[in-house]
């Protein structure tokens, strides 16, 4: 496998604060890296020191050269913050990146593929909504068609179908070769479009895998949480059945169940006589991953009808819509 990027023992501090420990990874020629972490882990440090725009102790290596080094036509990257002069139209600012470059894509096939036509390829950047602007610069990190591809959040404030037309057009990128290392905050979006995701916690980078391979490593089993009329720590040893069934966040929770069981478990209940409200089926993502390794706490949570739904079938034993008895 083509190496596209090489970093060992990085490190970084600012003052007495270590914001690259030790960071070592590789991405292999093609491959999209996803990286995310909390706010201040050092994603952009990371990009940074991959981009030769900070230094950093270790060693980089970008298309087999150090990153100042490196042919700066076969780069591109979108940092997170990224101010082009305000007075230029989409299509001037697009137009004058390309012409850094001896070789470019066409201005307007690239103002195309992120959106911006008509009226917004003549709108003066200052005047161009937040996503807009985003996109212009996601226009200008692209114009050179670059091997390696850097993109810091590059999606913040991009509505929903933008951002899907930009995650199609990445996959294209990737599938043509181009190689890209993200950083995002938006967990569905690295486990749409990253190869592998490595996860960087306070400097280091505590996990590096496919979602896939995250997923069953940290990410917990899909569960069914039930709201339950009395405290569930006196109705968790109710239940004789092959499910783990535990009191936790105030809730009785199902372990390990797919879809298919949410009847049984249902059941279950009804045979205990324990009393329930609400049934939430919940399925390990890369947000449970986050979770668990960064000790952060938000919900990620489908219901049972998503379930249901998802697995084409009926939950059974819960015919009054969840009410209970
Ligand atoms: N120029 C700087 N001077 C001092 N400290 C800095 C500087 N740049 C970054 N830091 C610190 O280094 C740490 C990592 O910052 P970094 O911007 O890399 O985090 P991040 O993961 O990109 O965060 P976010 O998700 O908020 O963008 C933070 O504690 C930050 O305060």
């Amino acid at each position: 496998m083509d190496e596209v990027l090489v970093a060992e023992n990085l490190r970084k501090s600012y003052g007495d604060k270590e914001a690259l420990s030790d960071v070592s990874l590789s991405v292999a020629a093609g491959e999209v890296f996803g990286l995310i972490g909390p706010n201040g882990a050092g994603k952009t440090t990371l990009v940074r020191a991959l981009t030769g725009t900070t230094p950093v102790d270790g060693s980089v290596s970008v298309l087999g050269a150090p990153p100042t080094d490196v042919d700066r036509s076969r780069v591109g990257l979108l940092p997170q913050s990224f101010s082009p002069a305000s007075r230029l139209t989409a299509r001037e600012l697009v137009t004058y990146y390309a012409g850094l470059y001896d070789e470019s894509r066409d201005p307007e096939s690239v103002l195309a593929d992120v959106g911006l036509t008509g009226d917004d390829a003549t709108t003066w950047y200052e005047d161009l909504s937040g996503g807009q602007q985003r996109r212009a610069c996601v226009a200008a990190a692209l114009v050179n068609d670059p091997d390696v591809l850097f993109l810091d959040e590059p999606t913040t404030g991009i509505d929903p179908a933008g951002r899907r037309d930009l995650w199609d057009l990445l996959d294209g990128l990737a599938a043509g070769g181009t190689t890209v290392f993200l950083t995002s905050h938006s967990m569905p979006e690295v486990e749409r479009l990253a190869d592998r995701v490595g996860l960087l916690n306070a400097g280091e980078l505590v996990a590096v895998g496919s979602p896939g391979e995250l997923v069953a490593a940290h990410g917990g089993d899909s569960r069914l949480e039930v709201e339950t009329e009395a405290p569930p720590e006196t109705v968790a040893g109710s239940f004789d059945s092959g499910f783990r069934v535990d009191a936790r966040g105030g809730r009785l929770v199902f372990e390990g169940l797919t879809p298919r069981d949410i009847g049984d478990a249902v059941r279950e209940l009804d045979d205990a006589g324990v009393a329930y409200g609400t049934l939430t089926w919940t399925q390990p993502d890369l947000e449970d991953v986050y979770l668990t390794l960064t000790g952060e706490s938000f919900e990620g949570q489908s219901t049972v009808a998503d379930a249901v739904a998802a697995d084409g079938g009926t939950a059974g034993g819960d015919e009054d819509g969840g009410d209970g008895r």
